[in-house]
């Protein structure tokens, strides 16, 4: 089969955790990307979004829809996905844990100004006081390099890239938690995330509030 392609806009959006894990399991990738509501039109009339949406990954002949089912597959595929159902059920808890934490924070730049202020608050609060000191736990309870199983799984890759967020939101944030800050170096040195963090990577840069109006006001979403 050939590389995998990616149908998304240009930007992080729902897509970035997948092309995280695809780029950490050294996979590389083709984008296509959405630049016109025509662009996704087409993708929709052709009958290749499920629901109409995107992230879509064409992957070993299937077009694939819904970011959690696309990540499912590509861990299973590249064994990022624990030994055993006990192993794959934690990894299933602390992901949808970052994943709500990733929520939260990236939709901080797209809520009403007058809402603003009081979900950063709350944002950085949540971020302080439930999310990161429960994985900073998890590594203090066994000690190891990763989070479950003493190898890399995909989980691993989720907090690298929820770490790097609350960087960009409040870097004083991650101040607390020498060990969550111990493994988001330990991580970002691995060689195919260390490609990945390099400028010229496939990887996306925040976009500003602007931006993404402008973007959703083009695509109709
Ligand atoms: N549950 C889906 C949601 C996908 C979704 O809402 N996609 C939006 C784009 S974005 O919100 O991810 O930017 C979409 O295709 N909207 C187009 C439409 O709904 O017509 C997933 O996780 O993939």
């Amino acid at each position: 089969a050939g590389k995998p392609v990616l149908h998304y806009f240009n930007a992080r959006g729902r897509m970035e955790c997948i092309r995280w894990l695809l780029a950490a399991a050294g996979v590389e990738f083709e984008e296509k990307f959405i630049q016109s509501p025509e662009d996704l039109e087409k993708l929709k009339k052709d009958g290749n979004l499920m629901f109409d949406q995107v992230p879509m990954v064409e992957i070993d002949g299937m077009k694939l829809a819904q970011t959690r089912a696309i990540l499912n597959y590509i861990a299973t595929k590249y064994d990022l996905y624990g030994k055993d159902m006990k192993e794959r059920a934690l990894i299933d808890m602390y992901s949808e844990g970052i994943l709500d934490l990733t929520e939260m924070i990236g939709q901080l730049v797209l809520c009403p100004p007058d809402q603003r202020e009081a979900k950063t608050a709350l944002a950085k609060d949540r971020t302080k006081n439930r999310y990161l000191p429960a994985f900073e736990k998890v590594l203090k309870s066994h000690g190891q390099d990763y989070l479950v199983g003493n190898r890399l799984t995909r989980v691993d890759i989720h907090l690298l890239e929820v770490l790097l967020y609350v960087e960009e939101f409040d870097a004083s944030l991650l101040t607390p938690f020498p060990l969550l800050k111990a493994f988001k170096s330990r991580i970002s040195s691995l060689p195919n995330v260390k490609k990945f963090l390099q400028p010229g990577s496939q990887r996306k840069p925040p976009m500003d509030a602007k931006q993404i109006q402008e973007a959703r006001k083009a695509f109709k979403i």
